[in-house]
């Protein structure tokens, strides 16, 4: 259920990479002078040229303008380079700097919403997306601004030597102009639709990768790869469709360049032979003629490109616009019916409710539903005791994992109050929530990294190795992790390196180094082998010494090792108690242990 309708909706976030990079003025400034200069000294040199032309033929040394000449061409492709490398610096960090704000944007978003975006999508914004803005800075800093430069001061220039032959000059241009308009106009369209298809592409190839076993024991990777296959034919559409469009720009341009020079040529006779323009001047304006057509193909793609980094930054704000989990679920966003001052004494004195006997979770007539339609949880209520194993048991669909996903606030009630330690959900502080809060996922993921950094995983303290060592001895994975190579230190989580159950263990003994109040586990369905199993059960049973165990309960094993059964069933609680009362007294309890509505793995005596 939506988190809260009536709160304003924020103003979209802009990226305004053009602004941040100009803002950048340690690289920005000095790329944008040396460009001024570059384009100034290539616009002097056919000046120079004038000069010596009008030295041979009055017969005077030009040995200097020559060497004036050289300088201003070397100046000016030096001066080039220097700006064009500036400029990729102040490029690359803004780049870095978006790629930064959107993954740790990513990861503050609420699961629903993570999911909903998809995987392989949010891969592409940080990815090629990012690199796409490249051309924002490229081209909006100096390039197009240059190049407009460079095209207006040519045209003056021109039109100094000779007015006459500029106007035939601006006449060819202008009809090429006219028919490049035409042929750039459906570029932007079709590059949008080349990124979106790239989009889907990484989105299902990431999806594939992740069910890679399920690919492969259904046999389906020819299906996937078409289906993959179809993506990206429908991106290299795109792009083809753009590269067309594209490819007649420079033709264009250097037609209407071919053009003017023979408008030119044939215009100039007239113009020599009345003396209103000299043979130094009419080379001079042969040599700008010549030096047009590259800023003019440049500011013709330039444009074109401008658009579509703009496209790359427009979907980029899309996910920051997405709200973080602090801005939907805030404490100062949400209100739970308790005024400010309850709310802080039930949140400020959570182990004088400990001491009091409080529930560790407590769950009051929440309600929930993921699509707005069907309830996962309707007007739910149970408490956890402080200590101890509490199993979650009902039909598949009960509400179960929307439970412990409501305790994590991953999830945020619709109605009701889901209470950690006395505190609602709503009023703690995100952080500080999830340090009372372990989970385990029913797959105990691990992140690639070492074994120490998965150990450590969210700790901003160091931990002495003896710690490490003792919480992996305790879950008997101390022999496994001494054979690695590095030890500790030795990199895991790409699901070859462990096996399940040391995975399992590894991810439990995560658990044990943390000060968590409350561990939810959601229980593997796959069947484990039985000394995996017991060992599950002897560090849960470690674990609820001091702790509430809350645990997704699948085997039976488990329910009967639970000091409190919780029984759930389409978003309700049914009945809570310990086995042998549920047994006696509640059908759908005693229906689901004999497994004929839940996969519970019945054994002999049960
Ligand atoms: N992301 C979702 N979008 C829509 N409906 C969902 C979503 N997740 C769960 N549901 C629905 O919410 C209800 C409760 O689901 P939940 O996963 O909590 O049940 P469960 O008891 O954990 O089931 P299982 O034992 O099969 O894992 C079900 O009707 C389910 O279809």
């Amino acid at each position: 259920m939506p988190a809260d309708q009536t709160r304003p909706k924020p103003p979209r976030p802009r990226l305004r990479v053009l602004r941040q990079v100009v803002r950048d003025g340690r690289n920005t400034v000095p790329a944008v002078l040396l460009a001024l200069a570059a384009t100034a000294a290539t616009l002097t040199v056919p000046l120079v040229v004038r000069r010596v032309v009008n030295g041979f033929t009055e017969h005077r040394s030009v040995t200097g303008s020559v060497m004036l000449m050289t300088t201003l061409a070397l100046f000016g492709a030096v001066a080039a380079a220097l700006s064009s490398f500036l400029l990729a610096r102040a490029g690359e960090s803004m780049v870095l700097t978006v790629r930064q704000r959107v993954v740790a944007h990513a990861l503050r978003l609420p699961l629903p919403g993570a999911r909903r975006l998809g995987a392989g999508e949010l891969v592409a914004r940080v990815t090629s997306d990012s690199a796409q803005l490249r051309s924002v800075v490229d081209i909006g800093v100096t390039q197009l601004p240059m190049a407009t430069l460079t095209v207006t001061a040519t045209l003056v220039i021109m039109g100094l030597l000779d007015w006459v032959l500029l106007l035939i000059v601006l006449g060819t241009f202008s009809v090429a102009g006219l028919a490049i308009a035409v042929f750039v106009k459906g570029i932007r369209h079709s590059t949008a639709a080349q990124q979106e298809a790239i989009g889907e592409l990484a989105q299902r190839f990431t999806s594939a990768l992740g069910a890679l076993a399920t690919v492969k024991a259904c046999r389906a990777e020819a299906q996937v790869t078409d289906a993959i296959g179809d993506d990206a034919t429908s991106a290299a559409g795109s792009a083809v469709s753009a590269a067309r469009r594209q490819a007649f720009v420079t033709p264009i341009m250097g037609l209407g360049q071919q053009l003017a020079l023979i408008g030119v040529v044939l215009g100039s006779g007239a113009r020599l032979a009345s003396g209103a323009l000299s043979v130094a001047g009419f080379a001079a304006f042969l040599l700008y003629l010549l030096q047009l057509i590259a800023p003019l193909t440049l500011v013709a793609n330039g444009v074109s490109r401008l658009q579509l980094g703009f496209a790359a930054q427009s979907r980029i704000e899309d996910v920051l616009a997405e709200e973080t989990e602090d801005a939907v679920s805030s404490p100062q966003g949400q209100g739970d019916g308790k005024t400010e001052g309850e709310a802080r004494a039930a949140g400020s004195a959570p182990e004088g409710n400990a001491e009091a006997g409080g529930a560790a979770v407590e769950f009051e007539q929440v309600v929930f539903s993921h699509d707005g339609e069907r309830r996962a949880a309707d007007a739910l209520s149970f408490a956890v005791p402080r200590h101890g194993v509490t199993a979650l048991v009902g039909p598949s669909g009960a509400g179960k994992t929307t439970a412990l996903d409501l305790i994590e606030r991953f999830l945020v009630p619709g109605g009701g109050a889901v209470r950690v330690l006395g505190r609602d959900t709503r009023r703690w502080p995100l952080h500080d929530l999830r340090a009372q809060v372990a989970y385990l996922d029913q797959a105990f993921t691990l992140l690639e990294g070492t074994v120490r950094e998965n150990l450590l995983l969210g700790r901003a303290t160091p931990v002495a190795d003896d710690a490490l060592w003792a919480a992996l001895t305790a879950v008997g994975l101390d022999d496994a992790i001494i054979r690695l190579p590095q030890g500790l230190g030795s990199t895991v989580g790409r699901a070859d390196d462990l096996s399940g159950g040391q995975r399992q263990r590894l991810a439990l003994a995560r658990v044990l180094l943390t000060d968590a109040s409350v561990v939810l586990l959601d229980e593997p369905t796959s069947q484990l082998d039985s000394i995996n199993e017991n060992r599950l059960r002897d560090v849960i049973e470690r674990l609820s010494r001091d702790r509430a165990v809350v645990v997704v309960a699948h085997r039976i094993s488990t329910v009967r090792q639970a000091h409190h059964i919780v029984v759930l069933d389409e978003g309700r609680c049914l009945d809570t108690g310990t086995h042998d009362e549920l047994l006696d007294r509640c059908g759908t309890y005693a229906e689901l242990v004999r497994g004929q509505r839940l996969g519970l793995r019945v054994t002999a005596g049960v």
